[in-house]
């Protein structure tokens, strides 16, 4: 992923931990996925069973990492994370899952992108909690079956139609987070303020929560850098003006579009008179991988209302052409 906002550096690591949220009562939003989630919990600890296996899907930066997290403390377990690709071996999976105790949670970020091979592997873990390996190789290969503790496999994906269906089908809970209101990132952007002791006012909040991209990771990051922006003029409060200010240096419009979205927009508008265009070709007209494009920028474009995805390509809407304060072509009337 190449969006500044988007983008997790080991620095913004750092910063995000004190601000995820560790328990399902402190968790802002995705008020269906919550109470849903807090049934099956519940229901998890009656019967005193390891919980379902849970796929998480939706653009980055929402929480699914948060999420988490959060039902590994809300189960009283321990939480093992790792991401697909860092699953090269068989065995590193194996060391994985073997380190599990009962209830364990382990943690797959982009599980989209595991290796085929290990994929397979995950199967009869998930099903059966054993593991079938296949060691040595040539005439003295043979398969050992390790038995597994009971565990909970939980999955994060920002594309969830990349997953096979036998792998998707293995997930009994299935939760998709959605872009948040600009009413719950205000919400975000204050309790973020409080933690960091940052002074901030409601108006400082809301500027900021109403350009994230609907997103809680850019609220946590524009509070950083406007706090910076305040800093230096010396206020010790963040109001909507300094907000106003540090918004508009970063490149951040009023719309919250940044600097791509109005590439990919003014892309379509300027070359393809609006779309429809291959998504391929798009990023090569933007210089940037068509991946990122379909999984980071063109969802909130969509929800927003200034692109569609059609059979063809994709096209830019009415909204869109007056945004950038060009008309559209005739036909389009
Ligand atoms: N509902 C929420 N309430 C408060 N803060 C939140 C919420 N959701 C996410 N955050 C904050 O946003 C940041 C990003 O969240 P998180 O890392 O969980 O997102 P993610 O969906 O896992 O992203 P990615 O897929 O890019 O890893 C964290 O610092 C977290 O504290």
């Amino acid at each position: 992923m190449q969006n500044p906002l988007l983008d997790a550096s080991d620095s913004d690591r750092d910063f995000e931990q004190p601000l995820r949220p560790s328990r399902i009562s402190e968790f802002i939003g995705q008020k269906k996925v919550i109470q849903n989630l807090s049934v099956f919990i519940k229901a998890a600890q009656k019967r005193e069973e390891a919980l379902d296996h849970v796929i998480l899907s939706g653009p980055p930066g929402l929480g699914k990492t948060t999420l988490a997290h959060i039902i590994a403390n809300e189960m009283g377990v321990q939480i093992k994370p790792t991401t697909g690709p860092v699953l090269e071996k068989p065995g590193d999976l194996a060391g994985m899952l073997t380190n599990l105790e009962e209830g364990d949670v382990l943690f797959i970020d982009e599980i989209h992108r595991l290796n085929p091979v290990i994929e397979e592997y995950l199967y009869s873990a998930m099903e059966d909690y054993k593991l079938d390996i296949v060691i040595d190789s040539g005439p003295n290969a043979r398969s050992i079956q390790i038995e597994l503790n009971r565990f909970t496999l939980v999955g994060a994906t920002t594309r969830k139609g990349l997953l096979t269906a036998p792998l998707r089908a293995r997930f009994g809970i299935d939760m998709r987070l959605d872009y948040y209101d600009v009413e719950l990132l205000q919400r975000i952007a204050l309790r973020t303020a409080a933690i960091l002791n940052m002074g901030i006012t409601d108006t400082g909040a809301h500027e900021i929560a109403r350009r994230s991209r609907g997103t809680p990771r850019i609220v946590n990051k524009l509070l950083r850098r406007t706090r910076d922006f305040a800093q230096v003029e010396n206020m010790d409060t963040i109001n909507d003006a300094i907000a106003d200010k540090a918004l508009n240096a970063l490149d951040v419009d009023q719309n919250g579009l940044d600097e791509m979205d109005i590439r990919i927009l003014k892309a379509i508008i300027e070359n393809y008179e609006g779309g429809p265009v291959g998504l391929g070709t798009l990023g090569v007209a933007v210089g940037e991988d068509k991946g990122t494009i379909e999984e980071v920028y063109e969802p909130y474009l969509i929800k927003e209302g200034f692109l569609q995805r059609t059979s063809k390509g994709r096209i830019t809407t009415r909204k869109a052409f007056k945004y950038l304060g060009v008309s559209p072509p005739e036909s389009e009337d």
